[in-house]
């Protein structure tokens, strides 16, 4: 069985060079369209559940469905990542479902909605980190509120997300801070915000330096050199998946998401777990529309659930390449967790911090 740390993982990735997606889950046919990329591609994956995937699936389903789909294919290193976790609550409760890392986003306050505060943040997620390490389970943070610095507005799209307008000091980390953050909570790795929201609706064009921002990345990544940093709202949002989309009588406007070689410029400053979840739902979207129109008489749901999978296995195959996450998963032998725990204990995985 290989289930692998955030931590460990996003250590070897940095130590080769290269980054993972981290793919969200709510349901069977995503965890096995993932396992079937990360099997093609002999890659490592993280599979992450948000609140609202574990209110979906219920935790008792998710926790053994990863145990399945680390017995279907033990060659490769699966992390189990909790994806913005509202408070230490929500955190505990992960890691007793059989995660092995949690997001505590303390970026917001418990609602998902607020901006937190400097001291709430912190103090939340120095609490999460605390109680995780003691059993070796790996934490992500987040600093800088997730949101468009087109309109200045947080993602509300998928319920998560900041209410209302946000000023470019919310929406833009600050590498100052950034490097206290990281000295004060003892984070395994950090989120930050550069432009990116969750969702479809990024960019109302192809992005440039002044809406994507990924000097802030390189600033960031220049000061905390030894830091894992993650990009959210990651999804490329490809033409053809809108098309397709809208061809089968879908009416989604014209959108624009992260390029990928934006993506792969990250990489080499330093990002090493890149969210995406739209699109893999655009993924499955697409083919579902496509079928039940070619065959209205269709009613067996494999006849549409196998090709969304296949559609899924397909995006992600191409983002496990263009990530340099294929090819090394057999190089990687997981750590249990007590050791990883001895080590946070003994201060082996304090951030090292210039
Ligand atoms: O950041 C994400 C999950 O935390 C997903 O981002 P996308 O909506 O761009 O796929
Ligand atoms: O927040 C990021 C993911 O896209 C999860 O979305 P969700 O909260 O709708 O499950
Ligand atoms: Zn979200
Ligand atoms: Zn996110």
């Amino acid at each position: 069985m290989a289930r692998i740390t955030l931590r460990q993982l996003l250590d070897h990735a940095a130590e080769h060079g290269y980054g993972v997606p981290a793919f969200n889950i709510n349901n069977m046919e995503q965890a096995l369209a993932i396992m079937a990329a990360a099997d093609a591609t002999d890659a490592p994956v993280i599979i992450q559940a948000s609140r609202g995937a574990r209110a979906y699936a219920h935790d008792v389903m998710l926790k053994h469905m990863m145990d399945a789909v680390t017995e279907i294919y033990p060659h490769i290193p699966v992390c189990v990542h909790l994806d913005h976790g509202n408070n230490a609550a929500t955190c505990m409760t992960a890691i007793q479902a059989g995660f092995t890392s949690v997001m505590m986003d303390g970026s917001l306050r418990e609602d998902g909605k607020t901006p937190a505060d400097w001291t709430y943040n912190v103090g939340v997620t120095k609490t999460v980190t605390d109680m995780a390490h003691l059993g070796g389970i790996s934490v992500e943070g987040e600093l800088g509120v997730l949101g468009s610095l087109e309109t200045g507005m947080g993602d509300k799209e998928d319920g998560h997300g900041a209410e209302g307008k946000l000023s470019h000091d919310q929406l833009l980390t600050d590498p100052e801070e950034a490097v206290k953050f990281v000295r004060e909570t003892k984070v395994d790795a950090l989120a930050i915000a550069m432009g990116t929201s969750h969702g479809a609706y990024k960019f109302s064009r192809k992005p440039d330096g002044a809406i994507l921002a990924m000097n802030v990345i390189e600033e960031i990544h220049r000061r905390l050199p030894q830091t894992h940093l993650v990009m959210h709202g990651s999804s490329s949002v490809p033409q053809d998946l809108q098309d397709i989309i809208n061809q089968y009588g879908g009416k989604m406007p014209q959108t624009w998401g992260v390029p990928v070689e934006e993506i792969q410029h990250g990489i080499k400053n330093g990002v090493r777990k890149i969210n995406i979840d739209t699109d893999n739902r655009m993924a499955m979207t697409g083919q579902i529309r496509r079928i039940l129109a070619e065959h209205p008489g269709e009613f067996d749901p494999r006849k549409y659930l196998k090709p969304a999978m296949e559609a899924m296995t397909k995006l992600c195959k191409d983002r496990l390449e263009q990530f340099g996450t294929a090819g090394q998963a057999g190089k990687i032998k997981p750590i249990p967790l007590a050791d990883m725990a001895r080590r946070y204990a003994a201060g082996d995985l304090d951030p090292k911090i210039a």
